[in-house]
């Protein structure tokens, strides 16, 4: 393989700069609770309003919104919730008997209080709300508090606010970064402790969600946006810097990386790059993005280039091939993957219905990203009757002694003298 253009490696000191921010951030709510977290909103986004969006604050703002508007946030809540539903029907209980009078089984169980995260630091992102809310709402969540920056005029964008409303949040806050994430995992005056905490964000977000794990559970790490093109030789330049360009344009720290087979489809799509970004405004932050993070490979084959998709494990695999659905059996590590060229990336931002909160930084190794199942506890359970009783404690006393663990043994035991 050969670099036609490479990222700028990232200095080691800036992440351990995030690491150590959000665990003072983190520890500044813990101590202080209301007054830290609205120390932080003033001081990373002037904001110094009421941290929970009342009813009225709603009705205001739903009044300001178009029906034209309300009805592109109601299909992105429809089709997301079509697709959650659907994923949710191959989730089924289960019990079977594993050997005479040895029922065992599991439940599908809601988790009860979900925290979801929807970014807006930069942009008030539309379907964020939606991709994160409706799935837990599909999944049987008896509360979902929702922590949106307070960007948009001292609130959160109406639209982004309308969108958590009809996605079923029950609580929404207008506060944002690794601050909000630590109110919804420690709890605070006002914004309750949450089961799980899920959505995307940026490295603050991200960082934060790592740092309350255990405390809660969280959905996956879904920080700066990335995406990875595998271009051949019948790519069109044009229509794959524009793929680049629509993810580095999320964030600073995006990464739009193309893999093509062809050296001169290659080089023309880093020129027609380079042209689109000329007419993007100055502080779009696909300039740094694309200076700093973007890359342009050159694979000697398409298993070469298959091999670097999978080593990547990227966010999105968008397939510029001629043969994309041939490539997709060797293909396994991707957060969301595109077949062909008419499958922008974007459609499944906005609106398609897949989830757009994805794993980055490697994540998809482990996870294929948020989904209706990061909602609920696939819970076992058992009873062991008659014969399953003799079978069962017959193991458990000879390994038990084995082990030395003499309670373990007694109980046992006590179950085969009952049956005596
Ligand atoms: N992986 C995914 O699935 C996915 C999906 C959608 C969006 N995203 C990502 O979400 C992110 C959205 O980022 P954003 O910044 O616009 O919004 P955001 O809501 O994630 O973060 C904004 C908050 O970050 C905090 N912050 C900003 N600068 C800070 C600093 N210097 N120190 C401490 N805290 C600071 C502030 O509290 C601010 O409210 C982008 O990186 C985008 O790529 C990812
Ligand atoms: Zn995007």
């Amino acid at each position: 393989m050969e670099y036609l253009k490479q990222a700028k490696a990232l200095e080691e000191a800036s992440a351990i700069d995030v690491e150590d921010k959000v665990k003072n951030i983190i520890s500044d709510i813990k101590k202080e609770g209301d007054a830290g977290v609205k120390k932080y909103e003033k001081m990373f986004g002037d904001s110094v309003r009421e941290v929970r969006v009342s009813e009225e604050e709603i009705a205001k703002s739903n009044e300001t919104l178009s029906e034209e508007v309300k009805e592109l946030i109601e299909r992105i809540v429809d089709r997301v919730s079509k697709f959650a539903e659907a994923q949710l029907k191959c989730l089924t209980p289960m019990e079977e008997e594993f050997g005479e009078g040895i029922v065992m089984g599991h439940r599908i169980l809601p988790i009860e209080k979900v925290g979801a995260y929807v970014p807006g630091g930069r942009f008030p992102l539309l379907s964020s709300g939606p991709m994160v809310v409706a799935p837990a709402k599909v999944a049987g969540a008896k509360q979902i508090v929702a922590c949106s920056p307070a960007n948009y005029h001292g609130g959160i964008h109406p639209a982004v606010l309308y969108g958590l409303q009809y996605s079923g949040a029950t609580d929404i806050f207008a506060i944002g970064g690794a601050q909000a994430i630590g109110a919804m995992a420690l709890g605070t005056e006002s914004i309750p402790a949450v089961d799980i905490i899920s959505g995307p964000g940026n490295r603050f977000v991200a960082e934060a969600k790592r740092q309350v794990f255990g405390k809660v559970g969280i959905d996956l790490i879904a920080g700066p946006s990335e995406v990875l093109l595998l271009i051949d030789e019948t790519a069109d330049a044009f229509v794959c810097a524009a793929d680049l360009l629509a993810q580095a344009e999320h964030d600073p720290y995006a990464r739009a990386i193309l893999v093509s087979t062809s050296k001169q489809k290659a080089e023309e799509t880093l020129q027609e790059v380079e042209s689109y970004l000329k007419d993007f405004s100055e502080t779009s932050p696909a300039h740094d993005s694309w200076e700093n993070m973007g890359e342009v490979i050159i694979a000697e084959s398409l298993e070469e280039g298959i091999k670097i998709c999978n080593d990547l494990a990227i966010e999105h695999l968008h397939l510029h091939l001629k043969d994309s659905r041939g490539a997709m059996p060797q293909l396994h590590h991707y957060g969301s993957l595109f077949i062909n060229e008419d499958s922008s990336v974007v459609f499944s931002d906005k609106v398609s219905g897949t989830n757009h909160t994805l794993p980055t930084q490697r994540g998809a190794r482990y996870t294929g990203g948020l989904w209706v199942g990061s909602y609920v506890r696939v819970a076992t359970h058992q009873e062991i009757k008659g014969k399953g009783v003799a079978y069962l404690a017959d193991h458990a006393v000879q390994q038990s002694s084995i082990e030395g663990l003499e309670g373990h043994q007694l109980s046992a035991e006590l179950r085969l003298k009952n049956k005596g």
